[in-house]
């Protein structure tokens, strides 16, 4: 039913956004129209319009938005969309909001193609650079709302083609230059506070009903003296720095306004009398006024918690428990009076926290409260911690087969890795230069698997964020294919550098172990005690463990215990790793702790975990390595020999020890991963 245009517009702006639950919501395929996707609107089969307003959307708009055959409406407003704003839009915009975001990066030239466009919101996002030069042909354009970014620069000259624009907020920036080209334009509502806007202010901008320009440059504009008593200049149209000359005149009449004829002023003393009075009575009331603002911006700051975007009237809700805003420190701007659709008592009542239903941008603003402007306040940013993984950090990207298929030259031999119990692994190369290792699931692997608990699935890995685990990039779910795609990592697995790769074996020093082994404990001490949800490795083997450039150590396979075949035990046990409960179908934290005792052994002996060309009594490195951990001459004789005795036995003693207790028969008898990390660190940090 819906346009099929449609559908892969909003199937690959839901994989960029990290497919967070929308209710209908599909990676691949579906109908949003008949289905009534989340915050889809359509007229017949078109999507006419997305509105997701504080839906806690994280990823980035990495997409091509101009693929949407007619939609209308795009509403993205307060989440926490990160990365840049795509140039690739759809030309029948009318309303575009965005505000209350992460962007960053510069707003796109292409913003000249969305010629119906009425209203666009990008304020309170991370936007810099210049605005672009992109208003020709925005004739529609009632409402723009720059404000509260890092945009610099100077006003773009096809402003002055913005026929229709009632409301124009640029506030909060770092815009210069002088305001010439607005002043022809029927603005109702300007704001250019806290700008570095140079003077002087077109006379015709003070007649716009709602103007408001403090905290410029220009906003400091220096009376001019008789030169008889003084030597500055008669007449001061440019910037100058606050504070320099005593008679100071804050947002009073341009220079060009003042007397600034020398004769005149020589030649008539009560002229000048009469303007000192003016002057000071002028001062006077702007005084008492400054006062009756801070008066009310303390009130307002003391009773309100407000973010401001005067289009969206959307106010979100910041207390403590929304976990969507915790607690944070950045700074971030509060409007407390620019909710054009809020009454004024709505506002001075307006106590507590609240969420306001969407209206449309308004056309007229009202007059202004008394006392409103900028407050800034304190606002929470999501945090990342261990356990807490924010929605708006990296989510991973969609790929499609085709990409994949060229990026690893057809999934040919010469990119193959390797191959797994999941599937084979196939280097690739990005168009921007990153190699990826892409892991290539077999179907059979995910027969029972539906395409959500497929996406589920990346989602839960795509969160495994640890300096030590093998970050997942992308994945891909397409034409009945599923893919990851992870970090490639230059130096293999920790099993060839220990047993096949003569080269990186070398650099494998003492210490160098000690750190590989404190690196695996800590990524799983990472899945065992921090990560949310907490996840058993299932399939922990130094073939699992890949070494990165700086052979730091980057585990694999997190989180893809559910993909194993129901075989894999016995697998593992075949391979020297297996815990004895396994034997009873237990697999618990403790049976990756004895793993892990494994993967210690492997690295003082030097010895595979299961090496069936020993003789029978040593082919399991465990059953041969117990008996002689505690028997110090037995255990000098089974250290790597490849070391040539480059160690201290106090050390070789201590991490024979911690891997006893890894080894023990009675799961319950095994530490913690966070104890086995601390004796590790130890041993590092004594030089031992
Ligand atoms: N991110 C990566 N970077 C570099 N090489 C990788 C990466 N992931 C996997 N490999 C290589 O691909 C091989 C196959 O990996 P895969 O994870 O599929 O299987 P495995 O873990 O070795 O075996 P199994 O899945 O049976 O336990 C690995 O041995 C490794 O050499």
């Amino acid at each position: 039913f819906t346009d099929s245009r449609d559908i892969l517009a909003i199937n690959s702006l839901y994989a960029a956004l990290g497919f967070p639950p929308l209710v209908g919501w599909l990676l691949a395929g579906g109908d949003p129209c008949l289905e009534g996707w989340q915050g889809v609107q359509c007229l017949n089969s078109n999507i006419t319009g997305i509105v997701l307003n504080d839906a806690n959307l994280g990823g980035e708009l990495v997409v091509n938005l101009g693929t949407f055959a007619s939609i209308t409406q795009i509403d993205l407003s307060n989440n926490h969309i990160g990365g840049s704003i795509p140039s690739n839009l759809p030309v029948t915009l009318k309303t575009f909001f965005l505000s209350g975001n992460q962007l960053t990066g510069s707003i796109p030239e292409s913003l000249s193609t969305l010629g119906l466009l009425t209203d666009l919101s990008l304020n309170n996002n991370h936007l810099s650079g210049a605005i672009p030069d992109s208003f020709q042909q925005l004739l529609a354009l009632a409402n723009l709302d720059l404000s509260a970014n890092n945009l610099s620069g100077p006003m773009p000259p096809s402003m002055a083609r913005l026929s229709s624009i009632s409301t124009l907020h640029l506030e909060d920036n770092q815009l210069t230059g002088v305001l010439d080209v607005l002043q022809d334009l029927p603005l109702i509502d300007l704001d250019i506070e806290n700008n570095l806007f140079s003077g002087p202010i077109p006379p015709k901008l003070l007649g716009i009903p709602n103007f408001r320009s403090k905290g410029n440059p220009f906003n400091t504009t220096i009376i001019p003296s008789p030169p008889a008593e003084s030597p500055l200049p008669a007449s001061t149209s440019e910037a100058q720095p606050p504070g320099i000359n005593p008679v100071i005149q804050a947002r009073g009449p341009s220079s060009s306004e003042l007397p600034h004829s020398s004769g005149q002023q020589k030649s008539n003393m009560s002229k000048k009398v009469v303007w000192i009075a003016v002057g000071g009575f002028f001062i006077l009331v702007l005084l008492a006024l400054g006062l009756c603002v801070r008066m009310s911006k303390w009130y307002k700051e003391k009773s309100t918690v407000k973010v401001g975007d005067h289009m969206k009237s959307s106010i979100l809700n910041l207390s403590s428990s929304n976990p969507s805003h915790p607690k944070g420190n950045e700074t971030q701007r509060i409007d407390s009076g620019r909710h054009n659709s809020l009454p004024r008592s709505n506002l001075e009542e307006d106590q507590k926290i609240q969420t306001i239903s969407k209206n449309p941008p308004p056309t007229l603003p009202p007059q202004p409260l008394a006392g409103e402007g900028v407050i800034v306040k304190p606002v929470a940013i999501p945090t990342t911690t261990v356990g807490d993984i924010s929605k708006n950090i990296h989510f991973p990207r969609f790929f499609s087969v085709a990409s994949l298929q060229h990026y690893t030259n057809s999934f040919s031999q010469e990119n193959l890795i390797g191959n797994g119990m999941l599937g084979s692994v196939y280097k690739a190369e990005l168009p921007n230069g990153k190699v990826v290792a892409v892991k290539k699931l077999e179907n059979a692997t995910l027969r029972q698997w539906s395409d959500e608990d497929f996406i589920g699935l990346v989602s839960n890995v795509s969160k495994l964020q640890n300096d030590n685990i093998v970050g997942l990039e992308g994945y891909c779910l397409e034409h009945g294919q599923r893919l990851f795609i992870y970090e490639y990592c230059k130096n293999g697995t920790l099993h060839d550098a220990l047993h096949l790769d003569e080269k990186i074996h070398e650099k494998l020093s003492w210490n160098a172990r000690v750190h590989l082994a404190l690196q695996a404990a800590k990524a799983l001490e990472y899945l065992h005690e921090f990560c949310q949800p907490l996840v058993v490795h299932q399939n922990f083997k130094s073939a699992n463990i890949l070494l990165d450039e700086e052979l730091n150590v980057r585990v694999s396979d997190c989180g893809l215990a559910s993909l194993l075949p129901s075989s894999y035990t016995s697998q593992l046990q075949g391979l020297g790793y297996g815990a004895p409960e396994l034997e009873s179908g237990s697999y618990t934290y403790q049976s990756d702790v004895y793993s892990f005792g494994i993967v210690m052994l492997e690295l003082l002996t030097g010895r595979k975990a299961f090496d069936r060309s020993k003789p029978r009594g040593e082919q399991y490195l465990v059953r041969w390595a117990v008996p002689r951990l505690h028997d110090i001459d037995a255990l000098s004789r089974m250290v790597d020999p490849s070391l040539d005795s480059a160690y201290s036995s106090k050390s070789i003693s201590r991490f024979a020890d911690i891997i006893s207790l890894c080894v023990q028969a009675e799961p319950e008898f095994r530490p913690p991963m966070s104890e086995i990390v601390q004796n590790l660190l130890h041993m590092t940090k004594i030089n031992l």
